[in-house]
């Protein structure tokens, strides 16, 4: 068994939706990134580069490389997921948490479950989606960001 765990965080600038989990979520706000600032995916395949020892999410899709720019974070997640088999591991569990006062995440988690799973390759009994707010305190609470942590722990397939 591997341990992995993600850790992200993105900007609020002009726009009005986020993407989360890869679902478009309707906000005041959009993320600044070079991709779609995804920050739940980024999270995710973090820990599972981490579980696998095999660097990070910029390592394997460069911030510079404009290929990336506006891409859809969902094939960084299935080229983490190919990785993983091929190291010869499964997911057995991800616990996902974002930190933000808006928007609720609550409403769009069973969709963002759905999605992770299904680029995963897995049961979505195997994934978990939590949101908190920090009580307004610090960046996430002044509304200046969305960020993300994720755990996951990888088996022997
Ligand atoms: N962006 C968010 C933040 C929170 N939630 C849900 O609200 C519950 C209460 O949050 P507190 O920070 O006040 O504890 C939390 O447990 C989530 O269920 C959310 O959906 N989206
Ligand atoms: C995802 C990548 C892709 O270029 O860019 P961003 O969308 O800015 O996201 P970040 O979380 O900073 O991770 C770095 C990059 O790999």
């Amino acid at each position: 068994m591997r341990i992995g765990q993600g850790f992200d965080v993105h900007v609020f600038g002009e726009g009005d939706f986020v993407i989360l989990g890869g679902v478009r979520v309707p906000h005041g706000r959009g993320l600044v990134a070079h991709s779609d600032g995804d920050v739940v995916i980024h999270a995710l395949c973090d820990a599972i580069f981490g579980a696998l020892a095999m660097g990070d999410i910029g390592k394997h899709f460069p911030p510079s490389d404009p290929q990336w720019r506006n891409a859809d974070s969902r094939q960084f997640l299935r080229h983490a997921a190919r990785l993983m088999e091929e190291q010869g591991y499964r997911l057995g569990n991800a616990d996902v948490t974002v930190i933000a006062e808006a928007p609720k995440v609550g409403p769009h988690a069973s969709v963002m479950r759905d999605n992770l799973a299904a680029d995963l390759g897995c049961g979505i009994d195997r994934i978990s989606i939590k949101a908190t707010t920090t009580e307004k305190l610090g960046f996430t609470g002044r509304g200046e960001g969305i960020a993300a942590q994720a755990c996951v722990l990888l088996e022997r397939a």
